[in-house]
């Protein structure tokens, strides 16, 4: 049981996140709901809840940027990389960073928001990858169908971390 050491996990069972700079790719109310369902995947299966905020304050700030954007982690155009988020935290803990030099679609073209931001709210929620390629946090993008995104892995591992939530 490590959840005393600070980063490995979020030590509350609400969490907050706001959405900064959006991209151009998608409708604004698109992005919120794409973002929103992401969440929902790891509330379902962790017991977390998730309450978005319009303030700077929260805890996972959510944006669209590209190259150097701030952080020592400058996206790298085009294809590549598509985003990154930090472990928990304060202050930048749980922010996540969607590349927008990505083509960003709610559908099969381009890269899939909806998939991307479940795979990096992982990350955001403590989570490292897994060497499975069915499981939702695998280190490459493949167009996971958006129906069953966390495979019994994803879940065992959200459950080792927070408060086991049986998966119906
Ligand atoms: C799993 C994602 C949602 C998030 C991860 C980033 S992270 C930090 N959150 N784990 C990601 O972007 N992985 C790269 C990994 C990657 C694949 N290639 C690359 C070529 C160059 C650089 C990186 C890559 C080969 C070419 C395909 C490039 C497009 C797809 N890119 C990826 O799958
Ligand atoms: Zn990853």
């Amino acid at each position: 049981e490590y959840s005393h050491i600070q980063g490995t996990r979020w030590n509350k069972n609400v969490i907050t996140y706001s959405i900064g700079r959006y991209t151009r790719d998608l409708p604004r109310r698109t992005v919120d709901s794409l973002i929103e369902s992401a969440f929902s995947v790891w509330a379902r299966a962790s017991g977390l809840t998730f309450v978005r905020s319009h303030t700077r304050s929260a805890d996972i700030i959510v944006e669209f940027v590209t190259h150097d954007h701030g952080d020592l982690y400058p996206f790298d155009g085009p294809r590549g990389t598509l985003a990154h988020a930090f472990g928990p935290g304060l202050g930048v803990g749980g922010d996540t960073h969607f590349d927008d030099d990505e083509r960003w679609t709610a559908g099969e073209t381009g890269f899939n928001l909806f998939v991307v931001a479940a795979h990096e709210f992982g990350h955001a929620l403590g989570l490292k990858h897994s060497r499975n390629p069915g499981s939702l946090m695998y280190p490459t993008y493949t167009s996971l169908h958006p129906a069953n995104l966390l495979s019994r892995e994803d879940v065992a591992n959200i459950n080792a971390l927070y408060s086991p939530v049986r998966s119906h």
